[in-house]
């Protein structure tokens, strides 16, 4: 029988886990945990971990860092170890992304580009993605076209991604001896795929991210900066805590900013867009940067201890060597990057306070922000939208400092959560002030 073979091999190696349960594995156990944690609010400053990863936080604790568990009939083997989770990331022709079709179903894109072993089950949810993907794709058509059209008849294309993209697709058509035109870059099709990737890959991580930005920077308050003193401390803080920099002094500091919306300049110059915020960002950084802490190690911060992809998922068709292990094939990897980003371990102590300061150069524990930091990915499939979000965030946070005041809304229930990504169950309200 394979899953006791695969069982064998892994406790020979001093691996240990939890034990084979026929057909289901943990994944009933996991689920049931799943539905009730999922209700249940934590305090600020209690370790999200064994919340928000109940099952794998719970196998890794009673069977050690790299401990197995089982999906179905496959065991997982859960990697905390920032070596070997960069190892497994380093080699992505060896150890790929054993996604269920349901996923490739609805996004597609470059992220799935490698050897397909993996089955499709024509159940009924993966054929309402079918359905789902094809009204897509009719939409996405639709646009291309235009856009392919309008390229055809010489108009000029904004200067975008879609731009971008199609454009190596004309670039690399060639002609052979016939006659016959061959696509030898990206087919229409390729594209298509590309647009549906960015969007899915794109949309709830960065939404989670300027979540975590808003929240962060309103509800912690430890970061003195005298900026001002007019006593305001911002709503949303510890009573008694100093703020980073209080109402009126952002008020003050955000007048620098350009005026208006990106969007707005649109019509004046299309490059105008991008010297807005790079602008903007830039102006933002000034303004952090004589508090000490610049946005960018706020972000890192929020990114580190709510990663909006705290899981990773690997699996390989071969048996390979990891570290000192042998994987054998049908053996996943589930990398827990949640985990890791609060291991006290390598964080310190005070792994789950929420403090940017870490992330400053010069910093005791700053090896770790190199080592046991991986909210992107790594190696050759690193997030390629990892600078886009962090300009981005930057931006929107530009532009709500210089209409707005905010606070965490008093209804705000701290329940962070893994749904795929990382977010918080009863959402993240803000009050906002017209200035
Ligand atoms: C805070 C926001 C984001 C986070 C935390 C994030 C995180 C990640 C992570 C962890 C991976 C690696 C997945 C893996 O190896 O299994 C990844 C890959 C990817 N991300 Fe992001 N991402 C974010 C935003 C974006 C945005 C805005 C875009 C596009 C505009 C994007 C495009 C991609 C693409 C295309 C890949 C696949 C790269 C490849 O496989 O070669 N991401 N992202």
């Amino acid at each position: 029988m394979v899953e006791r073979e695969l069982e064998n091999i892994l406790r020979q190696q001093g691996l240990n886990g939890t034990p084979y349960r026929p057909f289901l594995g943990d994944v009933k156990n996991m689920m049931r945990l799943n539905e009730t944690d999922k209700q249940k609010t934590i305090n600020l400053s209690e370790d999200a971990s064994p919340h928000v990863f109940g099952y794998y936080y719970r196998t890794v604790a009673k069977y050690g860092k790299n401990s197995f568990m089982w999906f179905g009939l496959w065991p997982r083997l859960n990697v905390a170890d920032p070596e070997l989770i960069k190892e497994i990331l380093s080699r992505p022709d060896a150890f790929q992304q054993p996604l269920p079709e349901t996923g490739k179903i609805l996004t597609g894109g470059i992220v799935f580009l490698q050897d397909e072993k993996w089955g499709y089950l024509p159940t009924k949810l993966n054929r309402k993605l079918k359905a789902m993907n094809n009204e897509l794709q009719l939409l996405l058509k639709g646009i291309v076209d235009k856009r392919q059209k309008a390229m055809e008849r010489g108009e000029a294309m904004p200067n975008d991604l879609l731009g971008a993209l199609m454009e190596s697709n004309s670039r690399f058509i060639n002609e052979d001896n016939d006659g016959n035109q061959n696509v030898v870059g990206m087919s229409i099709d390729d594209v298509i795929d590309e647009c549906k990737f960015f969007y899915f890959a794109g949309s709830k991580t960065n939404e989670k991210l300027r979540h975590l930005l808003l929240y962060h920077f309103r509800r912690y308050n430890k970061l003195p900066c005298d900026y001002s003193d007019d006593g305001d401390r911002g709503g949303g803080g510890d009573p008694g805590s100093t703020t980073w920099v209080n109402q009126r002094g952002w008020m003050d500091l955000t007048r620098h900013l350009p005026a208006g919306t990106p969007c707005s300049h649109q019509t004046a110059s299309a490059s105008w867009d991008s010297h807005f915020l790079l602008f903007a960002s830039l102006v933002l950084e000034l303004i952090l940067y004589v508090c000490v802490i610049n946005v960018t190690m706020i972000l890192q911060e929020s990114l580190r201890l709510y990663p909006p992809a705290p899981l990773m998922t690997r699996g390989s068709t071969k048996t390979l060597k990891l570290g000192n292990m042998t994987i054998p094939p049908g053996v996943h990897m589930t990398l827990l990057i949640g985990i890791l980003h609060r291991d006290p371990d390598f964080w310190g102590d005070d792994a789950n306070e929420f403090n940017p300061h870490r992330f400053s150069e010069g910093v005791s524990n700053a090896a770790s922000t190199q080592s046991a930091y991986i909210p992107f990915g790594a190696g050759q499939r690193v997030c390629i939208g990892q600078n886009l979000v962090l300009i981005e965030a930057k931006i929107a946070l530009a532009m709500i400092l210089q209409s707005f005041s905010f606070e965490l809304s008093p209804s705000y229930l701290h329940a962070p959560f893994n749904d795929i990504n990382l977010l918080p169950i009863y959402g993240a309200p803000m009050i906002l002030r017209s200035l």
